[in-house]
């Protein structure tokens, strides 16, 4: 995949949002986000048809605006919505079965360590996201910050594939975890949180635009 796609990569779910989310979601597409991933996890989410009908609406705004669509987690619904891709974690299904039923999709997958890592780039995923690399209050269960050593060491290791760092991400961190040799940045509080989304994320993009 052109890693450009990573570039500023939106998470959103609707227990993460201070204002309506598709309002958060179109002022961040206005602004110039290059992905959108739907998370709709954690407590209070919701479920059945509305989950389904808040996806649908997330992807048609998505469309609208040209960015690809990513569903985490649920592969039965990135199918079912013909999403542009998928972002599995280490727990959640194994990418060869998920890539032997949508050929063309986006698979992303995170990674911790260079097993992981390995694994990911032998089983055929478009992505990693590596993190947490700050310390994040939108993952409960997060594993504890790494910072920047593995995010480097992979770059060295695996100089062209795409990479996203993904955890505790804002507008002063963003510029050294490019430097690093993350292709883009994954967030969710920083956008959601944000007062002035469109001023954020022409902070986020930074240098490379
Ligand atoms: C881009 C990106 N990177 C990492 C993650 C984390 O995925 P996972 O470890 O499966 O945790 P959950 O997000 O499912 O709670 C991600 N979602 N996106
Ligand atoms: C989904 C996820 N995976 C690792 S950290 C994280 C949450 C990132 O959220 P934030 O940008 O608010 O730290
Ligand atoms: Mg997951």
């Amino acid at each position: 995949m052109n890693p450009d796609v990573l570039n500023v990569y939106f998470i959103m779910g609707t227990v993460n949002c201070v204002e309506p989310p598709l309002d958060t979601l179109e002022q961040a597409l206005q602004a110039g986000i290059t992905c959108f991933q739907f998370r709709e996890k954690g407590e209070g989410c919701l479920n059945g048809e509305a989950y389904e009908t808040f996806a649908r609406n997330c992807q048609k705004l998505c469309k609208d605006y040209g960015v690809p669509f990513i569903v985490n987690d649920d592969v039965e619904l990135a199918l079912k919505l013909d999403a542009d891709g998928i972002h599995v974690g280490q727990d959640d299904l194994a990418i060869t079965e998920f890539r032997a039923r949508a050929e063309n999709k986006i698979i992303g997958v995170s990674v911790h360590n260079e097993q992981e890592m390995e694994l990911a780039v032998r089983s055929g995923a478009d992505y990693v996201g590596i993190g947490p690399i700050y310390p994040t209050k939108s993952k409960k269960d997060a594993k504890p910050p790494a910072g920047l050593g593995f995010l480097k060491k992979v770059r060295s290791q695996y100089p062209s594939f795409p990479i996203v760092a993904i955890g505790g991400i804002n507008e002063m961190n963003a510029s050294e975890v490019r430097l690093a040799g993350a292709d883009g940045i994954s967030v969710i509080s920083v956008i959601c949180e944000s007062s002035n989304v469109e001023g954020t994320i022409q902070k986020l993009r930074g240098a490379r635009g």
